[in-house]
């Protein structure tokens, strides 16, 4: 379990809306090295579960936000075995490529393959993007959708964001030197090029991902460690060092691959 995070409660309020600045500096960094991939999903299902917990205890209930790739294969693996009500959960996508549910690639996919049926989650908590609309038009949905769990807020305040970071640092569907990196506007904002296959997805924007109260990498392999460097150990502002959460904390799960180059 993360050392520090009992810490976490510090940085927490009972609003679930919170004000946004793009300057201001994170709360609190803590960074975790374990083993190996299996030790990284024990750890962050623990978190999870952790704060699940906490997030019911104090406010009834847990909103959650997903990312696909090697994330989803950490959480589908850890989770169901964890102490939770799961019925108190919601369930939402940092990023989501806009494909048809039916495809390989859908996050929603992934996790509702991976989660309904091995833990008492239902598919109505889940709270997914319409794939049937144009790109714009489904970050718009995807956006009302949002805002109808977190009404009357500037930025809303979830209570877990899990992210990924790509080969490239980028985060969510959040790429280096593209425009949306300054998107301050939406919550939810669309991309038609993304360098990523596939082109089209809808994101969370970075007021949305610094406004809330924890967010985690989780990583393993050699294969991330160079870039974990750049961004942990060189400071290179890429789209994965961008992720400061402004009242909140941010937590790194590395396997020994990982954090190699450090
Ligand atoms: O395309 C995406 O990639 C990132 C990173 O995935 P990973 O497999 O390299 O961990 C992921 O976080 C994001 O949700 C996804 O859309």
């Amino acid at each position: 379990m993360v050392d520090d995070v009992n810490t976490i409660q510090i940085n927490l309020s009972y609003s679930s809306c919170s004000s946004y600045k793009m300057s201001s500096p994170v709360s609190k960094i803590v960074r975790k090295v374990v083993k190996n991939e299996e030790e990284v999903a024990e750890e962050l299902c623990s978190l999870i579960e952790k704060l699940s917990n906490e997030s019911i205890k104090q406010r009834g209930s847990f909103t959650i936000g997903l990312s696909g790739g090697s994330m989803a294969k950490f959480v589908c693996n850890g989770i169901p075995s964890i102490q939770t009500e799961w019925g108190k959960w919601s369930l939402f996508f940092c990023d989501e490529r806009l494909v048809p549910f039916t495809a390989e690639d859908s996050t929603y996919r992934l996790y509702r393959n991976g989660l309904v049926g091995k833990t008492p989650l239902k598919e109505e908590q889940f709270i997914a993007i319409n794939p049937d609309l144009e790109v714009t038009a489904a970050a718009k949905d995807y956006e009302e959708k949002v805002r109808a769990k977190f009404p009357d807020c500037d930025w809303p305040k979830f209570d877990l964001l899990l992210l990924g970071m790509g080969p490239d640092g980028h985060t969510a569907s959040l790429f280096p030197g593209h425009q949306l990196l300054k998107e301050d506007n939406v919550w939810i904002a669309a991309i038609s090029d993304s360098p990523k296959p596939p082109p089209c997805r809808v994101t969370m924007t970075f007021p949305v991902i610094n406004a809330a109260r924890c967010c985690v990498f989780a990583m393993a392999g050699q294969g991330k460690a160079d870039m974990v460097k750049r961004i942990l150990g060189d400071g290179e502002e890429l789209p994965t060092g961008m992720v400061k959460p402004v009242r909140g904390e941010l937590i790194w799960i590395l396997d020994e691959a990982a954090a190699s180059k450090l």
